[in-house]
């Protein structure tokens, strides 16, 4: 396989909090190694609050790390210089879930998507207006929309101006953070469907992060379960959907699915609330919710270990001496 674009080794986010009267340590994202090869989507999926924005904004140079290292071809992002940083810029661009605050009201449709072309040096003027014309075609809508506000267009026309603009510099990677949830059902699926075309045609490689395990299996080859920051399972998302192995995984799993009105009740329903990351869990950090629970589970926390999909999991179900529980 080619060597990753984009990829990160033991990502960590730490934000010092005010927490009862004192400071604290919130750890936001906690240990993520990932690595995004041209082509391919990753898809990062759990609930509110697990870290998937976190680690999205340092993902995109937009935050920096309390430890590990994002590379970018191989090259730590920390070390970019100057010429780096611009290469980057064009290559990794985001596009975040409310279109009504990632665009400036102000500025014309056409200048919002032409800004990310002023990283390429030398462009003339009307080489930028055909780029324009031809990106808001790409996403379904006219040439001439680049004359118009913002305002003028619906939420969904507006995440689709966003994606216009994240492609207008043919870049190679695109950071899709929750890009349909702040969307009326009705068009969900039409943005995601513009999106895997673009995906498809362009050879592009995402990171799709979302709360929705239905939206994430619709569009990543490869996923990975966040819980309380820290990544709780990874495969492929054919394997993850259809034979997750961590409770937590089935639980998102069977929160995501249409509900059936001959089906049986969902097999593993979480328990409780979602612990505070200011006050994680000693042990596995989703034993408090976890109807399969051990005693070690409130102890150690669990390694990754080989899951039978063929990705990996951290459950102390899958130690071989928690066969006889499983
Ligand atoms: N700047 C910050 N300062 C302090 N805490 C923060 C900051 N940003 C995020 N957090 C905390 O870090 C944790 C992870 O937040 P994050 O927004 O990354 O999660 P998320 O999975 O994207 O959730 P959501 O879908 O609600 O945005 C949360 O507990 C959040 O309160």
């Amino acid at each position: 396989m080619s060597d990753p674009i984009l990829s990160a080794e033991g990502l960590t986010r730490i934000f010092r909090v005010r927490h009862k009267e004192r400071m604290q340590d919130l750890h936001a994202v906690a240990g993520v190694d990932l690595a995004l090869h041209a082509g391919q989507t990753l898809g990062i999926v759990g609930e509110s609050g697990c870290g998937k924005t976190t680690l999205n904004r340092m993902l995109l140079m937009l935050d920096q790390p309390s430890a590990g290292t994002v590379r970018f071809r191989g090259r730590p992002c920390n070390t970019l210089d100057a010429a780096g940083k611009r290469a980057f810029r064009r290559a990794v661009q985001p596009v975040f879930q409310n279109p009504f605050s990632s665009l400036d009201p102000r500025m014309r449709v056409g200048r919002i998507i032409a800004e990310p072309l002023s990283t390429i040096p030398g462009l003339s003027r009307a080489e930028i207006d055909s780029r324009v014309a031809e990106v808001l075609e790409a996403v379904g809508l006219r040439a001439t929309d680049a004359r118009r506000f913002p305002n003028e267009f619906s939420g969904g026309q507006r995440q689709r101006i966003a994606i216009a603009r994240a492609i207008a510099s043919r870049p190679e990677v695109l950071m899709l953070d929750e890009p349909v949830s702040s969307q009326d059902i009705s068009i969900r699926a039409q943005i995601l469907n513009i999106l895997k075309d673009l995906q498809e045609e362009n050879g592009l490689a995402c990171v799709f992060i979302s709360h929705d395990l239905a939206t994430v299996r619709f569009m990543a080859d490869e996923v990975i379960v966040m819980y309380l920051g820290r990544p709780v399972e990874r495969g492929t998302a054919e394997a993850i959907c259809t034979r997750p192995a961590h409770p937590y995984t089935k639980a998102l799993l069977a929160a995501a699915l249409p509900p059936d009105p001959d089906a049986a009740p969902p097999e593993l329903p979480p328990q409780g609330e979602l612990p505070s990351p200011l006050d994680p869990p000693q042990g596995c950090p989703y034993h408090t919710r976890c109807p399969l629970r051990m005693e070690i589970c409130a102890s150690h926390r669990p390694a990754m270990l080989a899951a039978s999909h063929g990705g990996v999991a951290a459950c102390h179900l899958l130690e071989p001496e928690a066969a006889h529980v499983a």
